[in-house]
């Protein structure tokens, strides 16, 4: 497995620089400030020893419905024990909590455990402190199967913390990204894609658009024609055509589309990437890159016939999540990769993954349908997309002279 650049996990400097967690501890959805005993944790932790907790983060601009789809996930009958972890600012302390359990203690009978990271933007300062955060609380017990990570506004940028997290897996970590959730607006989007912060280019909503592995298009209730909705959900398809995208109204949503989805875990996403009848394969749509130099982030997707070599591939996707340019021409800048690709010297299909700048390359899992079937390698880049004929004429050049897969 190839996974490079991966960064180091932070670890705890001192005593003094203790993780700034403030974790309640909850019991069958009872308010519950004592721990519950050691026992208890053992019990849990020796039946997951092995087993990682799939983590899903969920994000999306101000007041999407991240909240209301939490709260949906916590009600709703699935058997597994959640654990909720959320960054807020200042005041809103305690508030989404407070809340949660004015509205709904009696019910929320899949809450493991509540996690509140205090002052955070867990994209940059809090980075750090949030994955020491969840070592601390993966230490402390295991009362629960699964983490939602709601990031509030202030993570504009999920792309840092799904990488870490997905880097933690080769670190044998006990939390493995599952997915990365995003709650679109569907009244608000259109005005939010136009919101471009002047240093930075890329937009808040479309990042967060960009890395999804599935949309839920929110708040269809509140859209006043079927047109606005299909403009709104062909614009979500322009920025990233390979995310599932889901219509919901108060984030009602069927909880098999969000909780284990396995993106990150190469038998499961290579499984229903290539089924043609899977709503991911399906929900693939070429894009008319004609016009990309004025889009923000598209989706390109390449497509070949031939057998690429290996080490050329590699090199070429280093190039590409690596390399910032020289200050010349404008270069594409991505930010999510997927693929499966036929390679020389192997008969067996690889599977190709990127978030941000780390990647990864693997066989595809003896006995997995990935590629099964498929004649061509196909790779799919989104991100900004600044020069579509450099990035085919670059995928062509991995070919190996050798003949059709
Ligand atoms: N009409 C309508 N209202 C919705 C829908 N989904 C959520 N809401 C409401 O929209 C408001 C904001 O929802 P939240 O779930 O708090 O949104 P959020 O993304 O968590 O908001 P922040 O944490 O502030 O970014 C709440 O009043 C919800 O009840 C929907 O589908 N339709």
């Amino acid at each position: 497995m190839d996974r490079q650049k991966s960064a180091a996990r932070p670890q705890a400097d001192s005593d003094e620089d203790e993780v700034p967690l403030a974790v309640s501890l909850y019991d069958n959805g009872g308010i519950d400030a004592s721990p519950v005993s050691d026992d208890v944790a053992l019990t849990h932790e020796e039946s997951h020893k092995f087993q990682p907790v799939p983590a899903t983060i969920i994000t999306g601009c101000l007041g999407a419905g991240k909240t209301t789809l939490v709260h949906y996930i916590l009600k709703a009958e699935h058997g597994m024990k959640i654990a909720v972890v959320m960054n807020e600012f200042g005041e809103e302390q305690g508030l989404e909590k407070e809340m949660l359990f004015q509205q709904q203690e009696a019910d929320l009978f899949s809450l493991g455990e509540w996690v509140e990271l205090a002052n955070g933007c867990l994209c940059c300062s809090v980075k750090d402190d949030f994955l020491r955060a969840l070592e601390a609380l993966m230490e402390q017990r295991r009362n629960f199967d699964h983490i939602l990570i709601e990031t509030t506004a202030g993570l504009a940028d999920p792309g840092p913390v799904a990488a870490s997290l997905w880097t933690d897996v080769e670190l044998h970590s006990s939390i493995c990204l599952d997915a990365i959730i995003t709650v679109v607006d569907a009244l608000n989007l259109q005005k939010q894609l136009l919101d471009r912060l002047p240093t930075e280019g890329i937009n808040e909503a479309e990042r967060q658009i960009a890395y999804a592995d599935v949309i839920l298009l929110n708040k269809v209730d509140m859209v006043e024609t079927p047109e606005d909705l299909s403009a709104t959900e062909a614009r979500i398809k322009v920025i990233n055509s390979e995310a599932v995208l889901l219509h919901t109204q108060h984030s009602r949503v069927d909880i098999k589309a969000v909780l284990d989805r396995g993106m990150y875990r190469d038998s499961l996403w290579s499984e229903r990437w290539s089924d043609p009848d899977s709503n991911e394969a399906s929900n693939v749509r070429e894009i008319d890159h004609s016009h990309t130099e004025r889009a923000g982030i598209t989706t390109l997707t390449l497509r070949t016939d031939l057998r690429l070599d290996l080490e050329r591939f590699k090199r070429w996707m280093e190039d590409l999540l690596w390399d910032d340019g020289d200050g010349g021409a404008p270069r594409s800048e991505i930010l999510r990769m997927k693929g499966i690709v036929h390679v020389t010297k192997s008969d067996e299909p690889h599977l190709v993954q990127a978030v941000r700048e780390l990647y990864d390359i693997t066989e595809a899992p003896h006995r997995s349908p990935a590629g099964a079937g498929l004649s061509q390698s196909r790779v799919v880049l989104i991100g900004r997309i600044k020069d579509p004929s450099a990035l085919h004429a670059g995928f062509e050049h991995c070919h190996d002279e050798g003949g059709r897969v």
